[in-house]
């Protein structure tokens, strides 16, 4: 059996797979599959971890909602002390209806709309993280009808190659995001004499899954180097964003852990005369809850090539409920619950019922599988359920949080009904 990639999994009597403490099979059997499944415990450590490592040194942690925006996940983390990092008007409402404080959120994302920012104006966020020169002058339009003063960042683009897959990449030149480092003077002069706008911080994200700290180092290198030039200028910098990306092991990834990540910034900040003084934002999103969640499936049907083809174990989750491999090609580690004592491994692809030859959780994965066996997806706690589509006309899976031994349903299994509620057929076809 391969050793478990986190410590809140375990395998107990007859090596049957638990998450912090709790049967995977116990929720199998009470909330059926698929289901997500959280460890409350994981993400509160890998919360702590981070501060932890930061000591004394000011910093806020901004979860970024993407990675999964459950209200239960949201709740605990403001709990913890986390802000966040949104990217729409939707996820700022989450985060207030989850109790997160306004003045710890960060407002990101290309394409913001006027309804959006205007919410957030009136939320008292803390700092819209602007990412173009229309977004500036937008943002002052709207502050200026609502007799407001918006903080704002510019989140610039530091030219510096994540080395993470292209899709997940945003910090070189050609990405969509941010503004490109050198335009960013002019920019902040302009924020700096309008008097709708406070300008609050600079921010940059250069992308996710990143295994190694270099890039992130270099990216805070660049965002010190527009530091001493806005200083020159005397426009006043009150926090330094940089960005969320620090990856997990999902198979056989060695990523740094919370204390390297955080020494790779902290060592280059510190060393700057200025932003040694100045809060650090990070916007942790993976990080936090990936490692925390499973995606449980069971074995419907076992389809072995009756020649040399492939054979296929077709589980009951699919592209829609966990399209990480689909559309990133991932590998994450495939697990059996209850292992079979005698039964003899084979080399299954592990699809899903979606009709598209794309849906697939794990290709050529070596296990011992029988019709009605569950599975665990491991990792899956980031980008699993948030990332879900009702494709198919397949419901979304429930979600549950392990949570002091208890597993709490913490979302329901979607019903059929529910995916046509805001379907209308026109009385001409009645
Ligand atoms: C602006 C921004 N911040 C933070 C994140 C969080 O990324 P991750 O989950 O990789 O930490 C993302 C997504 O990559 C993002 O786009
Ligand atoms: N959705 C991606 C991460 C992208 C983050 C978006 N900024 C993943 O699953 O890996």
């Amino acid at each position: 059996m391969n050793p478990l990639p986190y410590a809140h999994l375990a395998r107990g009597a007859e090596h049957e797979l638990s998450l912090d403490g709790t049967p995977l099979s116990r929720i199998a059997r009470d909330f059926g599959t698929p289901t997500y499944v959280y460890a409350r415990s994981a993400i509160a450590q890998a919360y702590s971890d981070l501060t932890r490592a930061f000591g004394d040194r000011p910093h806020q942690i901004c979860y970024a909602v993407k990675a999964n925006s459950n209200l239960a996940i949201l709740a605990l983390l403001a709990r913890l002390g986390a802000g966040f990092d949104i990217v729409s008007g939707g996820e700022l409402q989450r985060v207030l209806a989850a109790g997160g404080a306004p003045h710890k959120i960060v407002f990101s994302g290309v394409g913001k709309r006027r309804d959006e920012i205007a919410a957030a104006l009136e939320a008292g966020i803390g700092c819209l993280n602007v990412e173009s020169a229309a977004e500036l002058s937008r943002v002052s339009e709207i502050a200026r009808e609502m007799d407001r003063i918006a903080p704002i960042s510019l989140r610039v683009n530091p030219d510096v190659d994540a080395k993470t897959h292209p899709y997940i990449s945003t910090g070189l030149k050609d990405n969509k995001f941010g503004i490109p480092i050198a335009h960013a003077p002019a920019l902040y002069r302009q924020a700096a004499r309008d008097p709708h706008l406070s300008v609050v911080g600079i921010d940059c994200h250069i992308g996710s899954q990143l295994t190694d700290v270099t890039p992130f180092s270099d990216a805070a290198a660049r965002v010190l180097a527009l530091l001493d030039q806005l200083v020159l200028e005397g426009i006043e910098i009150k926090h330094l964003d940089l960005g969320g990306g620090l990856g997990i092991r999902y198979t056989d990834e060695t990523p740094p852990d919370a204390a390297d990540w955080v020494r790779a910034v902290v060592d280059i900040v510190d060393a700057h005369p200025i932003a040694r003084h100045l809060p650090i934002y990070l916007e942790p999103g993976r990080f936090l809850v990936g490692p925390a969640g499973v995606l449980l499936t069971r074995v419907e049907y076992l389809k072995p090539h009756p020649d040399d083809g492939k054979s296929f174990a077709i589980v009951d989750a699919a592209m829609n409920d966990l399209m990480r491999p689909a559309l990133y090609s991932s590998v994450m580690a495939i697990e059996p619950v209850t292992p079979h004592a005698t039964l003899p491994p084979a080399t299954w692809e592990i699809v899903g019922p979606v009709c598209e030859t794309g849906d697939f959780l794990g290709h050529a994965r070596n296990l011992a599988l029988a019709p009605g066996d569950l599975l665990a997806v491991l990792g899956a706690g980031a980008y699993g359920f948030s990332m879900a589509s009702n494709y198919n006309t397949r419901g979304r899976p429930a979600e549950v949080l392990i949570d002091a031994g208890e597993a709490r349903l913490v979302r329901a299994r979607e019903t059929v009904e529910s995916l046509w509620a805001n379907e209308m057929i026109p009385d001409t076809l009645r």
